[in-house]
């Protein structure tokens, strides 16, 4: 989008703010709708914060967001308070008005359409918050809203959750909330032995690089979860939603709320409706930025699978590849399932693994079988996922690495040259459409390939 003398100015107030995924969701949206407005992060301290505010609206500015810590204080520099975000004490986006800002908590209408998006109702349903921060304010707020029976809220200090039960309860004029200490939560399930909750976790525990870490561990709470919702979306899947998977129940992280709070307060801002498949072109892009998979493609015997490991090490990251992990789940080799069940019965397997994993990875070197980008299906799977790196090998470095090799079945046999080059034909155009970038192997060490990667991965960040 070219700035010119119409581009309206958009941002977020934080302290910090260098981190922030808004810019990303914003500039993406106007420059997919086509508007002339730019989104930037403003560095603003609490002591300056009213000044800013006023200062923003001298300038024109048509909207801001504010997150930590301004939250709260920003609510004093504002004109009118919608109703949701005056109930909860909190405000993330400002709407310009003639005479002010009017504050909104988009992030608790976001949390709300993502459970829409998820199908996830709470009408007459029993809920469990864990945490009583801020973000445990919106939750509440919004369960009470949508009409949930029973709202349990849990914290380690007990009193931060009495006072937001006794908040929510004032505000709505009914006793659905109750506050618990966390450690309590066992008496929860002595109860309704068939009736599940959706639990809401609305904790930092579990937040990047403490991935490991959960606020509740017992296997026992997780069998009585029918829906776990993660505020967190860094890690892409936090160990408390690997409980709630693991325990049979359906398990969402934050970052469609993330989406959907930006989406709602652009809405705002311009009065306009944004569809759900502009959403998901957003979403496409969020997760690309935030998941860092690095996903190696190309011919059979180009070293997808050796240069994986070197490079996982490297970067630290996890190592996921495809074709292992379908042999350690089918219980045999591929060029045994080639034997029995056939090509097409792989490929399905492919294409299987990769919608059964999408969702879960991040973080993670993926090597591919050679075989996989030919579904275009696969593909778009893979952009989802993180980027493409094309190892790029010549025919007869192939013909050569491989001599005497055993374990790919569409390379046994005679004319295993002309094999090659005839196969290669068909997929190096594919391989190229599909990557972010191609890298040459030929003739050159794993090292050195590795360095060239993730130099590009590092580069991106
Ligand atoms: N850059 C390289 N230089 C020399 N040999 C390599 C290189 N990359 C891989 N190899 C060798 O080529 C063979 C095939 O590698 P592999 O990682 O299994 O490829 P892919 O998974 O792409 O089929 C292995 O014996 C591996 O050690
Ligand atoms: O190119 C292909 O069609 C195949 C490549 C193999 O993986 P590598 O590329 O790691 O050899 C394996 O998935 C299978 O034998 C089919
Ligand atoms: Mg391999």
């Amino acid at each position: 989008m070219e700035i010119n003398g119409k581009t309206r100015l958009l941002g977020l107030l934080g302290d910090p703010v260098q981190h922030t995924l808004s810019p990303l969701i914003h500039n993406t949206l106007s420059d997919i709708l086509g508007i002339n407005e730019v989104y930037v992060p403003f560095h603003t301290h609490k002591e300056g914060l009213a000044d800013a505010v006023k200062g923003a609206f001298e300038l024109n500015i048509l909207g801001m967001n504010a997150t930590v810590p301004h939250k709260n204080e920003i609510m004093a520099s504002l004109v009118d308070i919608d109703e949701g975000a005056a109930a909860i004490g909190a405000v993330n986006t400002l709407v310009r008005t003639a005479n002010g800002y009017k504050g909104y908590n988009t992030d608790m209408m976001g949390l709300s359409r993502e459970l829409e998006s998820y199908g996830v109702e709470l009408d007459s349903k029993r809920v469990i918050i864990l945490g009583a921060g801020g973000a445990a304010r919106a939750v509440a707020y919004m369960c009470m809203n949508k009409g949930a029976d029973k709202v349990y809220i849990l914290n380690r200090t007990i009193e931060k959750a009495q006072t937001i039960a006794e908040d929510m309860n004032g505000h709505f004029g009914r006793e659905t909330m109750t506050a618990m200490r966390l450690g309590d939560y066992g008496q929860l399930l002595q109860e309704n032995v068939d009736d599940k909750f959706v639990v809401f976790q609305s904790t930092s525990i579990g937040l990047a690089p403490n991935n490991e870490a959960v606020v509740i561990d017992d296997p026992h709470f997780y069998d009585r979860v029918s829906v776990g919702i993660d505020l967190i979306y860094n890690p892409f899947e936090t160990k408390f939603m690997k409980l709630c998977r693991q325990a049979g129940a359906l398990a969402y992280n934050g970052l469609r709320m993330l989406l959907y709070q930006g989406i709602i307060a652009y809405e705002l801002w311009n009065d306009i409706s944004i569809s759900e498949d502009v959403a998901d072109i957003v979403y496409d892009r969020l997760l690309q930025s935030i998941r860092e998979n690095v996903i190696l493609i190309g011919f059979m015997g180009c070293g997808k699978t050796t240069v994986g490991e070197a490079l996982a090490r490297k970067l630290n990251f996890d190592l996921l590849d495809v074709d292992s992990y379908i042999e350690d789940k089918a219980g045999c080799s591929i060029k045994q399932i080639f034997a029995d069940k056939g090509e097409e019965y792989f490929r399905q397997l492919e294409t299987d693994t990769l919608k059964e994993l999408n969702s879960r990875l991040s973080h993670t070197v993926i090597s591919t079988g050679g075989g996989l980008p030919m579904r275009q299906a696969n593909v778009d799977e893979l952009r989802r996922m993180g980027r493409i790196i094309y190892l790029d090998v010549k025919p007869e470095e192939v013909v050569r690495r491989l001599a005497g090799d055993t374990t790919r079945p569409l390379l046994q046999g005679e004319n295993v040259d002309q094999r090659v080059r005839k196969l290669m034909g068909q997929r190096g155009p594919v391989y190229e459409a599909a990557a972010d970038i191609i890298v040459p192997v030929t003739g050159i060490e794993i090292d050195e390939i590795v360095q060239e990667i993730s130099s590009y991965i590092e580069g991106g960040r």
